[in-house]
């Protein structure tokens, strides 16, 4: 694989930022990667991980010269990193992030980005439960969506160059709007976690009455509810925040759709109960058909790499 920037500025290093980091630099993708993160216990982890060429607490330094800024923070920290790069971006430059929800990351981070650079949101589908630097791993996007939500008049070119990255690191990209992004998004993905925290929070609280047998018995649907439920906390609080009224919507329908179930099941009404479960079932057949091995050892995680 070939140069494909000079300088890339890497903003945040958690889970997605240095796995960003293994991948940029085992491909050869650029000559030099500049880690900032705000916190000094952090940055020095990537560090220790050798996960840069050079690491700094201020964005601010982190940008200046950078070709490709990939902002990789909880989305609700995305205006205040734009308002400490934005004196200090190189005139040409593409700046990106990798943040779960979109409409609110443009919002934050648009008003305050020159005229003379590039600004590209987007959103990899990829990720595990864990976070931190010590929870990337090369490959993570390997295989993955990742999905550009561009606003009106971005320019083409450096789409392209974007959409070369994200292909180097083996992605398959797609385009959508922001709005749309973020209503798909609700519903595979932020409502899966917000019931995962849900249902392990309800079990927690009928511990004290079970005693111990949620632990005891928790070998097998409850273990995959609190592999999303142990989700970091502060990037989860940020993206029901930051998408809240899709969010609303898509957990209006969810709660009508269980009053629906639920009234089934009360009134011993075995159809409608047996055709919900049967639609269901036919819709992880259909994964598999579409080419995504659902029995995979990495389908939705844990990767084959995630054992440390
Ligand atoms: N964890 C996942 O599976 C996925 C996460 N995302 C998105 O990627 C982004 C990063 O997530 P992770 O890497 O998982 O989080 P993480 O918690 O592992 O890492 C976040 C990093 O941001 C840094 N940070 C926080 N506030 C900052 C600030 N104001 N300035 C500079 N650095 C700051 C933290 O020190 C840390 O290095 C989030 O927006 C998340 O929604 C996207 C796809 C998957
Ligand atoms: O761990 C999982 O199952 C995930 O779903 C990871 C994930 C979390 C957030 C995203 O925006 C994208 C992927």
């Amino acid at each position: 694989m070939s140069v494909q920037f000079d300088r890339i500025a890497l903003i945040g290093i958690g889970l997605i930022g240095s796995s960003l980091a293994y991948d940029i630099r085992r491909l050869g993708l650029t000559k030099e990667i500049v880690v900032a993160t705000r916190s000094a216990d952090t940055l020095k982890r990537a560090e220790e991980l050798g996960l840069g060429d050079r690491y700094t607490t201020s964005s601010a330094d982190a940008v200046r010269d950078a070709d490709l800024i990939i902002v990789s923070v909880p989305v609700g920290a995305s205006e205040s990193v734009a308002k400490e790069i934005a004196g200090s971006l190189k005139p040409g430059a593409i700046v990106t992030d990798v943040g779960s929800t979109k409409a609110s990351v443009i919002a934050q981070m648009q008003p305050h980005m020159p005229d003379n650079v590039h600004f590209i949101p987007g959103h990899p589908l990829a990720g595990t439960e864990k976070s931190g630097p010590d929870a990337g791993f090369p490959g993570l996007f390997e295989g993955r969506w990742c999905i550009f939500t561009p606003v009106a008049g971005t320019d083409e070119a450096a789409l392209k160059r974007l959409r070369n990255f994200w292909e180097a690191l083996g992605s398959k990209v797609d385009e959508m709007d922001a709005e749309h992004h973020d209503k798909v998004l609700a519903i595979v993905s932020h409502l899966p976690h917000i019931i995962a925290y849900n249902i392990v929070g309800t079990a927690d609280d009928l511990e004290t009455v079970t005693e111990s047998e949620v632990i005891k018995y928790s070998a097998s649907g409850f273990r995959d509810f609190t592999r999303l439920a142990a989700s970091d906390p502060t990037m989860w609080r940020d993206v029901c925040l930051h998408n809240r009224d899709a969010i609303l919507e898509m957990l209006a329908r969810f709660s009508e759709d269980l009053a629906y179930l639920q009234r089934a099941i009360r009134w011993g009404e075995g159809d409608k109960i047996f055709e919900l479960f049967t639609r269901t079932r036919a819709i992880r057949r259909s994964i598999i058909q579409a080419g995504q091995d659902v029995d995979a050892p990495d389908f939705g995680r844990p990767h084959p790499l995630d054992k440390k």
